[in-house]
């Protein structure tokens, strides 16, 4: 699914959508170059999710966590990491609820992951200069019927 954001607000919108209908322990992996709009949209999935402390890249400090909404909300960003370091932080935890409660949980730069969760939701952030950017969603795995469990294609 292709959904033009020709300004910032735009990829906001998107994310709050999937903030208000994604379902507790949703995966959803972020793909795109640097500034290609990564935290923007989950700054967005916050404002869906009701969480009103501002969410700002997690570059540094891999991981942050945010409880206060509908959902609990683990934002990553895996830039800094590779390989071994990326598979010593037990991200399955986060998407098996394991030791934490389920959630929604965004990775930035999930390119860097070296296995992957059953079912995940795949957003590629194109910049496309003056036209803003383009998002690419791939819901991955799950019910194939369904290839669009939230209806974000019919709402935008
Ligand atoms: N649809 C859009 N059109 C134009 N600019 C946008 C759009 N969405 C986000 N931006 C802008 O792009 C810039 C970079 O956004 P952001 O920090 O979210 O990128 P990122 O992918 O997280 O980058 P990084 O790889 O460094 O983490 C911000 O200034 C943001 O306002
Ligand atoms: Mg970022």
């Amino acid at each position: 699914m292709i959904i033009d954001l020709p300004d910032r607000e735009a990829t906001v919108n998107l994310g709050e959508k999937l903030g208000q209908t994604l379902a507790s322990g949703s995966v959803i992996l972020l793909k795109g170059d640097l500034g290609a709009g990564k935290t923007t949209l989950v700054q967005g999935i916050g404002l869906g999710l009701g969480i009103q402390e501002p969410i700002a890249s997690p570059t540094f400090t891999l991981v942050n966590e945010y409880n206060e909404g509908r959902l609990p909300l683990y934002h990553l960003d895996l830039y800094r990491l590779q390989g071994q370091d990326i598979e010593a932080l037990y991200l399955e935890n986060y998407w098996q609820g394991i030791e934490v409660d389920l959630g929604i949980v965004a990775i930035e730069w999930s390119e860097r992951l070296t296995f992957l969760p059953e079912n995940y939701l795949e957003i590629t952030l194109l910049d496309r200069g003056e036209q803003g950017r383009r998002a690419l969603l791939n819901f991955v795995g799950g019910d194939e019927k369904n290839s669009d469990p939230t209806g974000i294609a019919i709402s935008t």
